[in-house]
């Protein structure tokens, strides 16, 4: 059964003047467990309200959304709640999706104490400070504030947030576009390791190709709302047969220099 299974979803949002924009206009997909999807395109194709509609962050218009086989759009809300554990996302934005008021310990226990089910406070901090050292953050950080943090070790905290409540799906939404490149290449690195260890499947939104490149096992290509052209990374990145495809592969920026090492872990 594939953890993500969906059927002709679409949103269409209205803009200011009161025209219609058809965000997600009819994507099916499926997502096997333990597979990273990337979901690739340029600015305004459509990707993060796709990385929102799997999550029901967003209402979809139409269309049936299946996590883990549950019609997510027919849980009521407080279903929702219960279960949005299991499905969580890290967003492009570290410090503007973490609270400034509350110390890295308190961020990171939030979702615990939202889904009531993670034992006494004890067990929670307990949690709290495995989770920030898988994420490599040492207790030190507990009682730091988000302004600081370096942005990498914001996204670390922004990830282990992510982590805590031990999802079986995460929505990547460009986790690493705000950071520099050698950050970027330790996040990723990091997001692979953790990929494995807790056998995390991955849709991952990115318009950078080349790091879907190496971090993807599949991709599919957006434009207006619409899957273009899916399949394995490899060849749809060296091979792509749809014009929209080319045109984006060659408006590409020249490839992020990664050490082999580094590539070995992405793969
Ligand atoms: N809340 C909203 N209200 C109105 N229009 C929206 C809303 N969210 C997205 N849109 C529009 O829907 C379209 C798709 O936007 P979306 O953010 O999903 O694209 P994207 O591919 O993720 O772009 P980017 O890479 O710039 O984030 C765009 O035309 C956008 O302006």
């Amino acid at each position: 059964m594939p953890i993500i299974e969906l059927k002709d979803v679409r949103k269409t949002f209205r803009t200011p003047q009161g025209l219609p924009v058809k965000a997600v206009d009819g994507i099916s997909l499926a997502v096997e467990r333990g597979e990273t999807l990337g979901i690739i395109g340029e600015s305004g194709s459509g990707k993060s309200t796709l990385g929102r509609l799997i999550l029901r962050l967003i209402e979809a218009d139409s269309g049936t959304i299946l996590l883990e086989g549950e019609d997510i759009r027919a849980l009521s809300k407080a279903q929702l709640r219960k279960r949005r554990r299991h499905w969580q996302i890290v967003f492009q934005e570290p410090f503007a999706s973490l609270n400034p008021r509350l110390t890295i310990r308190q961020i990171v226990e939030e979702p615990l104490i939202v889904a009531k089910a993670y034992g006494s406070r004890a067990e929670r901090l307990r949690r709290v400070a495995d989770t920030l050292e898988e994420v490599g953050l040492s207790q030190e950080f507990l009682d730091r504030r988000p302004a600081n943090l370096s942005g990498g070790q914001q996204q670390r905290v922004g990830i282990a947030r992510c982590l805590v409540t031990d999802p079986s799906l995460v929505v990547l939404d460009e986790p690493t576009s705000s950071l520099d490149l050698t950050i970027r290449a330790s996040i990723l690195r990091m997001l692979a390791k953790l990929q494995v260890s807790r056998g995390l499947t991955y849709v991952f939104v990115s318009h950078d190709i080349e790091t879907v490149r190496h971090f993807c096992s599949r991709v599919a290509v957006m434009h207006r709302g619409r899957f273009v052209e899916t399949g394995i990374t490899d060849d749809v990145l060296s091979n792509p047969q749809q014009p929209y495809t080319q045109a984006l592969m060659s408006a590409a920026m020249p490839p992020i220099p990664y050490t082999p090492e580094e590539k070995a872990t992405m793969a």
